[in-house]
């Protein structure tokens, strides 16, 4: 058996589309464009790769960028100062402050400054609280664009099995918490289950979001599941260069299960468009305005 492929570029790209023409008439209605505020603390490379692409997508979006780039010696005191600003400031409907940050600044205390109205990351702990009781919420990026795929693959997800491995408050609290909100029966594992491989081979959903290359096995696999990958790990190759690897051993799992996400090119890219959308979300919810349905 050989899995469908689920394309999270086109997804991504069709979401994308939705949020730009949802933008102009938002623009046309609140007399200025959505804005996202992006703030980028130090010089670590892959974060400014994920940053510059961010802003590339809001502008192709016909949002308003705000970029901010702090020096890697920023103190906490001066980030938080920035955030006031930023909260303050009327243009500006989403803040995103890029993680991880240097070691000086304590993120928690970062992420909690944050107007939970501007919370397009949705981490502020009054978004989580709101997702967990099942009122409106900015909910992760991440974890949204897992659901969108999995809704577009399977539809209704009511009385599936779903098994989420990893239990970050970034993805895999939030990912239990939508596919809970969707009536499905929901698994959370982590490196502590016991017999991670046989919880796993119970589930029509997996969700993969550990962080360790390749750790997912085909045998792990119900034949016919649906698998999303969130991992991105770059592991080196023989020749040097290196790749990017998800937390599934793709090759081997795409024999067993029914349909499952590449990396690159599957959650990844919905990430980014899901930004998108909760910007536009959130300029909506701050300017009074009904967020359209299809978003
Ligand atoms: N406050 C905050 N919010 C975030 O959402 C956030 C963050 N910090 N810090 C870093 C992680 C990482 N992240 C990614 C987004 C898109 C891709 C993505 O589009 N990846 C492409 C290609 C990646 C590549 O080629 O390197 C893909 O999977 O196809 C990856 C990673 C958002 N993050």
């Amino acid at each position: 058996m050989t899995a469908r492929l689920i394309d999270g570029k086109a997804a991504a790209l069709s979401l994308r589309e939705q949020v730009r023409v949802a933008a102009g008439t938002f623009a046309q209605a609140a007399g200025r464009r959505p804005g996202l505020a992006t703030v980028l603390v130090g010089e670590d490379p892959a974060s400014a790769v994920y940053v510059r692409s961010k802003i590339k997508a809001t502008g192709e979006a016909g949002l308003e960028s705000f970029h901010h780039k702090l020096d890697d010696a920023t103190s906490e005191e001066d980030l938080l100062s920035l955030v006031a600003d930023l909260n303050a400031d009327e243009r500006v409907d989403g803040i995103l402050v890029q993680l991880p940050l240097p070691t000086q600044i304590d993120a928690a205390k970062v992420i909690d400054a944050i107007s939970p109205d501007k919370d397009v990351d949705g981490f502020h702990a009054l978004n989580a609280g709101r997702l967990a009781t099942g009122l409106d919420a900015l909910v992760p990026c991440t974890p949204l664009g897992c659901l969108k795929l999995l809704r577009a693959e399977l539809g209704d997800l009511s009385g599936k099995n779903a098994v989420v491995i990893g239990r970050s408050n970034i993805v895999g609290k939030p990912m239990a918490m939508l596919l809970i909100g969707e009536s499905a029966t929901v698994t959370v594992a982590h490196s502590r289950t016991a017999d991670l491989p046989g919880v796993v081979r119970q589930a029509d959903i997996v969700v993969a979001a550990v962080g360790r290359p390749e750790m997912v096995k085909a045998d792990w696999i119900k034949p016919g599941a649906t698998v999303i990958d969130v991992g991105i790990n770059r592991v080196l190759t023989d020749d040097g260069k290196g790749r990017l690897v998800g937390d599934v051993a793709f090759s081997e799992v795409s024999q067993v299960a029914g349909a499952i996400t590449p990396v690159p090119g599957g959650v990844g890219p919905m990430t980014i468009a899901c930004l998108l959308r909760n910007t536009l979300v959130a300029a909506h919810r701050r300017a009074g305005l009904t967020v359209p349905q299809e978003l």
